[in-house]
């Protein structure tokens, strides 16, 4: 069973290929801010990363059935649950900061969206979603650690302005709940919404690996 990862996210597609699957990947490149806009004021952090989610997989099932007419499509999208507000990437290094000056010593939740579209016959035939919550107690780097972090950049391009497995690892005390929810991709919740959708993991894992776009050559 072929997978397609609808996401840009290295990080999810280093937990799959850690876990044996090789994906397609096709990236949506979905409005999030119009997503989040349409589900209004009131909408819970789970409601929030799901539809997120949804709206990815839906985006790129629909654009790859006729390629890919049997497989099933990965969408997700992470946030943290922070002082009550639920935040995205920093985008900038100030905020990035200001993040840290919140959440150092203290612990938030980082709840990431799933969604799964099987594609039967070269239509999307089945949807499911689900969320996973990991909650994440955080150190008090020093100032002179942390404007390292800043520097370095990775804090910028990542939900809540950390990372469990990367430079922001020496940070994080310890986590209640699936380690790979929080890198981006629970492994477990997605296991169990494939068994809902009739996949099992060994089905991916006896997909043949994809065939890369080939480069045309240059002509001799
Ligand atoms: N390596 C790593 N990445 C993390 C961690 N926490 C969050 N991230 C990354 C995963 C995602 O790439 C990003 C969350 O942003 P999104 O969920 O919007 O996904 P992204 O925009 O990267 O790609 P996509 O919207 O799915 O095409 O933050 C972590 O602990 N480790």
């Amino acid at each position: 069973m072929r997978l397609v990862l609808a996401s840009a996210s290295p990080a999810r597609l280093a937990v799959l290929r850690a876990a044996g699957v090789e994906p397609l990947v096709d990236v949506s490149d979905v409005d999030e801010d119009a997503v989040v806009a349409e589900l209004g004021e009131g909408a819970t952090p789970e409601d929030t990363v799901s539809a997120l989610a949804l709206a990815k997989a839906r985006t790129v099932a629909a654009r790859v059935a006729a390629a890919e007419p049997d497989c099933v499509v990965v969408g997700a999208d992470s946030m943290l649950w922070l002082d009550g507000e639920l935040v995205g990437k920093p985008g900038s290094v100030d905020a990035a900061r200001g993040r840290w000056d919140q959440m150092a010593g203290r612990a938030a939740d980082l709840f990431t969206g799933h969604a799964l579209v099987r594609v039967t016959e070269g239509a999307p035939s089945r949807e499911v979603t689900g969320h996973a919550r990991t909650a994440v107690a955080f150190t008090e780097p020093t100032t002179a650690e942390l404007e390292a972090y800043l520097a370095s950049g990775e804090p910028l391009a990542v939900a809540g302005a950390f990372t469990l497995d990367g430079r922001g690892g020496w940070f994080v005390e310890g986590i209640e709940g699936d380690p790979s929810n929080v890198v981006g991709l629970s492994l477990p919740l997605t296991r169990r919404l494939l068994a809902e959708i009739g996949i099992g993991v060994d089905a991916l894992w006896a997909a043949p690996a994809p065939v890369p776009p080939t480069v045309p050559t240059s002509a001799p």
